[in-house]
């Protein structure tokens, strides 16, 4: 754990071709606790815009022979995400219309004080968090409160403590354990404990995608790099620039693609598919998988040069049945959210219900829990949810088993047919994607069906 510990890093690229302006701002903007850049002149502001990510640049009106007006749209077209703030040297409301016509998110007239320029780049900015927290939920995750994340139970209260400290570091992270006992959750935790937390946490589902799409995922591509890819698009690695970027089940990452990862988890440097510049990346990596690596490693499946790099911190989450002191104050949270998403009057427990949460063994683990609560709360009608409300017990498990496989036609709700569908299209298909091709989905809906319906 001797990395050290990653500031929050929102660039600022400023372009002047005066070295004393560059200066002043350069200070300035330090002073405020950003990162700054500096380009003198057009060719060394394209060079900079495609080597690292900046999220706001202050550029000036005239770079001595060169305009920065005409300069602006190929900034535009190079970083797309990037605010453009248009430094001129006198109030002419024209330039400040031709400015804004040309993608300019916002102007500055010369010379400005330290405040009024500090102002002008954090508001800029504050709309940059935002459009990266609406990639964020776009990208189909919602924000649990991972930072309030917790245990009762002593091996996970320790494993805990580990992550806080982890969190404090640059580290890769691995985190093992069962499906479903909160890996994915803990990653999140684990964000939200750094200083990288203002920044994006993105997810990538390896094995929702085959070597090609994940490789487009991760590190975007540009317009024509292959059939289909009709825009530049920026990967995920871009989205968490500055935050974390979480793999899932990378147990299940395509070994083709090895490779080029092990390279990005070294140096942090990766390629657009059909780009040769080589781009730099600013992310903290954590990896999750519920599969064995050493067997895969053994097996040939996993490169064991990454798994040694991957492997710097480890964290084996333990099962929900080794640590029983979690299952209640689990449930109660799960029920206290529950009861206010679907507006039911279930309240606590019986002590039936109770006795019988602490009895089971949460072979699906806290997951299964999560749906256990969830369908006791839309079933009860009363304030007390009851042993008979859970879906272990011994009459609903006979119940289940006489609709274990239902069938077209019979009395079972639309999501118990599409379950079992489901199962049976990945029962009878080698891959992910030939069932996804079979059931006309793609191949990551059917991916997040699969891990909420819990099928292995
Ligand atoms: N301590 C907890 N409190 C409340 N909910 C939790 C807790 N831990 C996990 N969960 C919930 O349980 C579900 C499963 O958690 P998560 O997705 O993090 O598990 P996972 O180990 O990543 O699963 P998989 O291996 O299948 O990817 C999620 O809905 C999550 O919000």
């Amino acid at each position: 754990m001797n990395e050290s510990p990653a500031p929050i890093r929102e660039r600022v690229l400023l372009v002047d071709d005066d070295s004393t302006v560059l200066r002043t701002f350069r200070l300035c903007l330090e002073d405020a606790g950003y990162q700054i850049n500096v380009a003198h002149n057009a060719a060394s502001a394209i060079a900079a815009v495609s080597r690292s990510v900046f999220d706001v640049c202050v550029l000036d009106i005239s770079l001595g022979d060169e305009s920065g007006l005409e300069l602006l749209p190929q900034l535009r077209a190079a970083a797309p995400w990037m605010r453009v703030i248009m430094a001129t040297a006198e109030s002419d409301a024209a330039i400040a219309v031709s400015a804004m016509r040309a993608g300019a998110a916002d102007y500055l007239i010369k010379p400005c004080g330290p405040d009024e320029l500090i102002h002008a780049v954090e508001q800029q900015l504050q709309a940059r968090r935002l459009e990266r927290r609406i990639e964020e939920l776009e990208s189909g995750r919602d924000i649990a409160p991972a930072e309030h994340f917790d245990s009762a139970n002593a091996a996970m209260a320790r494993l805990l403590e580990t992550a806080r400290q982890a969190a404090e570091t640059d580290a890769t992270v691995l985190i093992l354990g069962e499906s479903g006992t909160g890996k994915n959750m803990l990653a999140r935790a684990i964000h939200a404990w750094s200083n990288r937390r203002k920044a994006s946490f993105a997810t990538v589902n390896c094995p929702s995608l085959s070597a090609e799409l994940l490789e487009s995922e991760l590190f975007g591509h540009v317009k024509g790099a292959f059939t289909g890819a009709h825009e530049h698009r920026s990967g995920r690695v871009q989205v968490a620039e500055g935050g974390t970027l979480f793999l899932d089940e990378i147990g299940e990452f395509p070994l083709a693609l090895q490779p080029k990862f092990l390279r990005f988890l070294q140096d942090r440097e990766y390629e657009r598919v059909g780009d040769p510049r080589t781009r730099k990346a600013d992310v903290r990596l954590i990896a999750a998988t519920n599969a064995d690596l050493g067997a895969a490693v053994a097996n040939g499946t996993f490169r064991s040069d990454l798994y040694y790099r991957l492997n710097v911190i480890s964290l084996t989450v333990p099962p929900l049945r080794e640590r029983p002191e979690d299952i209640l104050p689990i449930a109660h949270d799960l029920l206290t959210t529950l009861v206010a998403r679907y507006r039911r009057p279930a309240r606590r427990f019986s002590e039936s219900a109770r006795n019988a949460l602490l009895g089971y063994s949460w072979p699906g683990n806290v997951r299964e829990l999560a749906n256990a609560i969830e369908r006791a709360v839309i079933l009860c009608g009363g304030e007390d949810i009851g042993y008979e409300h859970l879906p272990f017990t011994a009459a609903n498990a006979a119940a289940s088993l006489a609709s274990a496989t239902p069938r077209a036609g019979d009395p079972v709700t639309l999501e118990a047919l599409e379950r079992a569908h489901i199962e049976a299209i990945l029962g009878a298909t080698p891959t992910l994607d030939t069932a996804a091709r079979t059931l006309g989905i793609d191949a990551s809906t059917l991916y997040r069906k699969r891990k909420s319906y819990g099928i292995g």
